[in-house]
């Protein structure tokens, strides 16, 4: 091994050392398609991460990767467990959740309903220990308890998002992982997601954000990630990369941006 690669193996070592999840060299294709290509990303512990991009750059897969729903090549720990092949109720079970931009809820069943399932992995604990989470969400979303023997087909979108990560909370994840949130939600209503995100940090959760809102993301995290063409161009604190021109002129600019980056 070089001395520069022996270098690197210790910086990765360190790094994955301090990180809540360290994801190196992370791959992963449909059928014979490669859709992301040696991805590194790290979050750590209290922190909100973004990947911000273009369509079609690779996040959804890239969390589709982590979460165990594709097949990943490269490596996933998480607190230093590898769970590169492990399956999703194993991610689940360490601590894991991905609330999908689909949000995924059961339409013909409550709000309750849907946030009891984000406790099956609690089943075998006393009815008062996933009491007590549901009330933990009630108390974040205030909403959700009005509205606790409502349909879930019946909410507005924003009602459905804070139900999908209400369902992810019941779970008591480490890390929460969410897949452009804001999709399809008014102004006002993106506002609000991301102030619940933000209190999210305050609480501990710590949050891997996938969006396509690269304004609104650089605001609330803490570190960022540039993903194109299924690889990460650029990395570095938010508040750096929200005041890089080149991320300005294709995420943030008047036009609204979504140019490809052109790194060189
Ligand atoms: N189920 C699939 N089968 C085949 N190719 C896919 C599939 N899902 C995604 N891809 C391809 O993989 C690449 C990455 O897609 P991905 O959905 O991860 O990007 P994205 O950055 O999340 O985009 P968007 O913001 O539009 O969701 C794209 O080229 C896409 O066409």
């Amino acid at each position: 091994m070089s001395e520069v690669s022996a270098a690197n193996r210790l910086g990765d070592a360190a790094a994955d050392a301090c990180a809540l999840l360290s994801v190196r060299k992370l791959g992963a294709s449909y059928g014979h398609i490669d859709a992301i290509f040696d991805v590194d990303i790290e979050v750590r512990q209290g922190q909100i991460v973004t990947v911000i991009g273009p369509n079609g750059a690779g996040k959804t897969t890239t969390l589709a990767a982590i979460m165990g729903v594709l097949r990943a090549r490269g490596r996933v720990l998480l607190e230093g467990h590898d769970l590169t092949r492990a399956s999703i109720e194993e991610h689940v079970a360490h601590g894991m959740a991905l609330v999908p931009e689909t949000r995924a809820l059961f339409s013909s069943m409550s709000v309750r309903e849907n946030l009891e399932l984000g406790a099956f992995r609690f089943r075998h604990r006393p009815r008062r220990f996933r009491e007590e989470a549901l009330e933990e969400v009630f108390a974040l979303f205030p909403r959700l308890k009005e509205r606790s023997h409502q349909e879930a087909g019946t909410l507005s979108g924003g009602e459905r998002q804070m139900l999908a990560v209400g369902r992810a909370l019941m779970g008591k994840p480490r890390l929460l992982m969410l897949d452009e949130p804001s999709l399809g939600l008014a102004p006002l209503i993106v506002r609000d997601i991301f102030r619940i995100i933000a209190s999210l940090r305050e609480r501990g959760v710590s949050i891997l954000l996938i969006e396509q809102n690269a304004r609104a993301a650089l605001n609330v995290a803490d570190y960022a990630y540039v993903l194109e063409l299924g690889r990460v161009i650029m990395r570095g604190p938010a508040s750096a990369l929200a005041h890089d021109p080149r991320v300005i002129e294709a995420y943030l600019g008047a036009a609204g941006g979504h140019q490809e980056l052109l790194v060189t």
